[in-house]
This record gives structure tokens, sequence and C-alpha cells, in this order.
């Protein structure tokens, strides 16, 4: 008798790719406190021949007009394909919650909520780190680059290094809150890599890696005050701030507010800001509702890191 399956939902929170000191390698996944969703979900279901995907959500107006150029479709042909799956027929729902070239990882929620949906359908057929490397890839065919530092806090939860060849969890600081606040404007993430340079020089390249290694070494000690002297991005920020509108501005007013640290969140224009007390967050929350954002579009969250990564739930969306 043919094996019956049944549907599942993955739910893949967003990201912030850098973390200002980590360009491509360190990431960290984003869970509000207020309990919202800040992440797609992708649910899988026996459907009719072939493959199908009906989106929904607050942001499905801005995915491609064309089903056939979603990220989520492309997933399913190239894990079935991978596999070797006989497949009947395939429903596939994606439920849209982050705003598209928005720096919140959005490209590589729906890459991580459908890889992540169509494993667990299928009965985990691909190990973690194979589909991790496989998400990597498929982030890469949109976005103008494989790098992973979406996808692997996404998927993994919490912060995450990527080796060579796997995503290593790194410690972060429990009292630390992440705000985040999205302006309400797209700015593409291969157009935001364009503008950086091709060769970086060498004293750049030497302060890039000691704030990296310094940055490891202090969090894993738990030495705040050392983390946070590091916490600064020489690669790209100076390249992509400019071309953020009200960055820069937003920066300074939230340092002199009494943020830790603050950055571009992925490739922008999301920045965020570490707070070490909730009411320094809602301080730094209260002004870039006031002054950062552009448009109804834009959000401001108060956030923790999103510890555990993927949920995965019976049912559809
Ligand atoms: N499900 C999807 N979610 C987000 N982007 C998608 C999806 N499917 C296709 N795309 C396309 O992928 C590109 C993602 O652009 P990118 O700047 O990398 O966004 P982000 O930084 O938000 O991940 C856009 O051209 C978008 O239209
Ligand atoms: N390391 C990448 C991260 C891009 O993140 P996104 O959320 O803007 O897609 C980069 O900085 O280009």
């Amino acid at each position: 008798m043919a094996k019956q399956y049944e549907a599942v939902t993955v739910y893949a929170p967003a990201s912030m790719g850098n973390v200002s000191v980590g360009f491509d390698l360190l990431g960290a996944a984003l869970a509000p406190v207020d309990g919202s969703l800040l992440g797609d979900r992708v649910s899988v279901a026996p459907g009719e021949q072939g493959l199908s995907l009906h989106c929904c959500g607050p942001y499905v107006d801005v995915l491609p007009a064309k089903l056939e150029d979603n990220i989520v479709l492309r997933c399913a042909e190239v894990f079935i394909e991978k596999l070797g799956l006989e497949v009947p027929g395939l429903k596939l729902v994606l439920e849209k919650n982050l705003p598209i070239g928005s720096g919140l990882g959005s490209s590589a929620s729906s890459v991580v909520a459908a890889l992540g949906a169509l494993n667990a359908y299928f009965g985990e057929p691909m190990s973690q780190d194979d589909l991790l490397l496989l998400m990597g890839e498929l982030e890469g065919m949109i976005s103008g680059s494989v790098h992973y530092d979406n996808v692997a806090p996404s998927y993994l939860g919490g912060m995450q290094l990527m080796l060579a060849q796997r995503a290593q969890p790194l410690p972060s600081f429990d009292n630390w809150y992440w705000v985040v606040a999205y302006p309400g404007i797209t700015l593409s993430t291969a157009k935001m890599r364009a503008l950086m340079p091709q060769q970086v020089d060498l004293s750049i390249a030497l302060t890039f890696g000691q704030q990296l290694a310094t940055f490891i070494d202090a969090s894993h000690r738990q030495d705040e005050a050392g983390a946070l002297a590091v916490l600064k991005d020489v690669v790209a920020e100076p390249y992509r701030a400019p071309h953020i509108p009200g960055y820069l501005a937003a920066r300074q007013h939230l340092q002199a507010l009494g943020c830790a640290a603050v950055g571009i969140s992925g490739s922008g224009p999301t920045l965020f800001a570490v707070a070490r007390t909730r009411d320094e967050a809602d301080a730094a929350a209260a002004y870039l509702q006031d002054h950062y954002l552009l448009n109804e579009r834009g959000l401001v969250r108060v956030c923790r890191l999103a510890q555990n990564g993927i949920e995965v739930s019976k049912g559809e969306v």
C-alpha cells in the first residue's frame, strides 16, 4: 500500500545577517518579546497532480508576480529531484510574513521554512548538515551569492557562526535585547552587495579578523564589555550606510539613548540596536517608531534571540 503522508507546517524566524562583526559568517535568529510572528510559514500537504503553491500573509503583494519565480516552488523542485522522490501531488502554502529586501532574511526564511517542511513531510530523508548546505545554495540562487548567515540561524536558532562546512552555535548574552526597525522600503541584497569593493585593504582585513576573533572569544567567556567593544562593521557598513535613508542619524541618536551597539541588519535597510535593559529597549523602539519608519509598511520589534530556530507543527497554514 502507498505510504500516507500528513500535512506539516514549518515556521522559520527572521534573522540578522552579519551582526556587524561577521560579514557573511555570523547571523542571529529573532523572536519578538511580544510573541508576535516575525518569520514565514510554509506548509506541505498531499495534493492533486504535480506541485501547487498558494501564497497568503501580510507581505503577499510583494512576492514575485509569477508563482514559478517563487523560491518556495524552486525549493520543492530541487528537493524532489535531489532525492529522486516519486511525488504524485504536493500542495504548498506560503504565508509571507516578512517584507522582501528588508535585511531581515526574508528569502532565507522562505527557503528554510520550505525545505524544513519538505524534509519533515517526507520523514527526514536529509541530515541537518546536508539540509543546511542545500538551504545556502537556494538562498544563493536569488540573493546574488551563497551565504549562510541568514539560513543557519533561521534553521538552527540563536547565534550561528558559519565554519567551513557546518554551522557552530555561538553563546550570546541573555540580558541583551535586539531592537530591530524596518523602515518600509526595499533594498535588494544583490544591489547592496554590489556597492562593496571586490578587494579589501590589508589593514581592514586585519581589523575584521581581530574583531571577529575577539567577539567570539568574549562571547564564550561572557565578557560583555569585551564583546561590545568590537561589535562594529568595518567591511560592509561604510559602503552601505550612506544608501540607507536616516541610518546614520538614527545610529547617533540610539547611541545617545544608551544603546550599547547599533548596526545594519543583513544588507539593510533594517537596523538593529543592542539594549541591556527593557527600559532602554523600549526607549529605542519608541524613537525608531517615530523617526526611522518611512511608511506604514515599516515595523519595529523588541526581540530576544529565537533560540530554537524552526518550529514544526502538524496541519496546514
Ligand atoms: N518566497 C520568497 N520570499 C522572498 N523573496 C522571494 C521569494 N521568492 C522569490 N523571491 C525573490 O527573491 C529576491 C529576494 O531578494 P533579497 O534582496 O535577497 O531579499 P531578502 O534580503 O529580503 O531576502 C527578490 O527578487 C524576490 O522577488
Ligand atoms: N551577509 C549578507 C546578509 C544579507 O541579508 P539580507 O537579509 O539583507 O538578505 C549581506 O550582508 O549581504
